[in-house]
């Protein structure tokens, strides 16, 4: 059959459920995954024909879209910042809003490593004076971060974190096997040497003498009363364990989480959190009476509340 036949039948069939545009991005995804063609080949060879056994898999994915299956699971891929992460309805889909909370981090981290830096590099040089070619104290000895992502899901803020703080030790807890399966094959493909941790965040047994200085979540934080509102390809898709929270305790994992933080994060340590965007003051209230200081709440691209920092004091 011809390639813009195929098209066709993508628009005809999906139209009711779908914006045009975003069956034209389904159908070039498709043919780019499955059969390597690039969404301009229709421009430059318009009679491109299909073997049956290539318009297969095109036909098969067609069926999934109609039952409005996420494409992310259908392909059994995303992309996550410069990612390229594997996912499957164990783990939730990457959401652009937590590459907002990566980067976050990132450029805290970073623009903190080249304070400590230049501060000890510039008491080291009244003193001895020497420097490595980069100009930075050769005797520099900078210990290396510890993370800990809580709920990794896909792996997506660990693996991201340990990528660009290759310096760091990245540590990821999930209290699903499943998911810890897809994070442990994302790092792999993406060459990340990540510490997996299974275990339930609502009852967690870490040793006391692990201690993060920075401890990220993307938790649970989906009220039941809210489920209305989430459109269908999430709520029939995509893991419950990873979505909802009991309308009666929504915050349930924010406040274990800054339990848990007590104990295992360090001095001037840094707590970041995902939120929900209708509970950013409730979640801020919660540092009311912890040890916790500079509570920073944050907005998405979206204009909503999304985004928490916290210091430990
Ligand atoms: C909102 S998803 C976030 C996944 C991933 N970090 C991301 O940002 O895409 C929440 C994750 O928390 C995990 N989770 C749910 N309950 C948990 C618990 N009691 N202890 C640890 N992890 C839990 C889920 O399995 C899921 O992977």
């Amino acid at each position: 059959m011809l390639l813009k036949e195929i098209k066709n039948i993508f628009h005809k069939e999906l139209g009711t459920i779908y914006p045009k545009e975003e069956i034209d991005s389904f159908f070039y995804a498709c043919i780019e995954h499955y059969l390597k063609l690039e969404r301009f080949i229709l421009a430059i060879r318009p009679g491109i024909t299909l073997t049956k056994e290539e318009e297969q898999p095109l036909f098969e994915a067609l069926s999934e879209l109609k039952l409005e299956k996420p494409l992310q699971y259908i392909l059994g891929t995303t992309h996550f910042m410069d990612l390229e992460l594997q996912v499957d309805e164990n783990v939730l889909i990457p959401r652009p809003e937590t590459e907002e909370l990566v980067q976050w981090i990132l450029d805290d981290t970073k623009s903190g490593m080249s304070e400590v830096r230049s501060q000890k590099s510039g008491v080291k040089n009244l003193k001895s004076g020497v420097k490595d070619q980069h100009g930075d104290d050769a005797n520099l000895h900078i210990s290396p971060l510890n993370i800990l992502d809580i709920g990794t899901g896909s792996g997506c803020i660990a693996i991201a974190l340990a990528k660009n703080l290759p310096d760091a030790n990245v540590f990821a807890l999930d209290v699903s096997e499943d998911a810890l399966l897809v994070a442990r094959k994302n790092a792999v493909s993406n060459g990340v040497d990540i510490g997996f941790l299974h275990q339930d965040i609502l009852n967690a047994q870490l040793d006391t003498t692990l201690v993060f200085d920075v401890i990220v979540s993307n938790p649970p934080y989906v009220r039941e009363l809210e489920k209305n509102r989430i459109q269908k390809n999430v709520k029939d898709f995509e893991p419950d364990t990873a979505l909802f929270v009991p309308d009666e305790d929504p915050l349930l994992f924010y406040r274990a989480i800054i339990e848990f933080s007590e104990k295992h994060l360090s001095k001037n340590g840094k707590l970041y959190f995902e939120i929900n965007q209708y509970l950013g003051e409730e979640t801020k209230a919660l540092f009311n009476t912890r040890n916790f200081s500079e509570i920073e709440l944050r907005k998405d691209i979206f204009g909503n509340d999304r985004m928490l920092k916290a210091i430990k004091k």
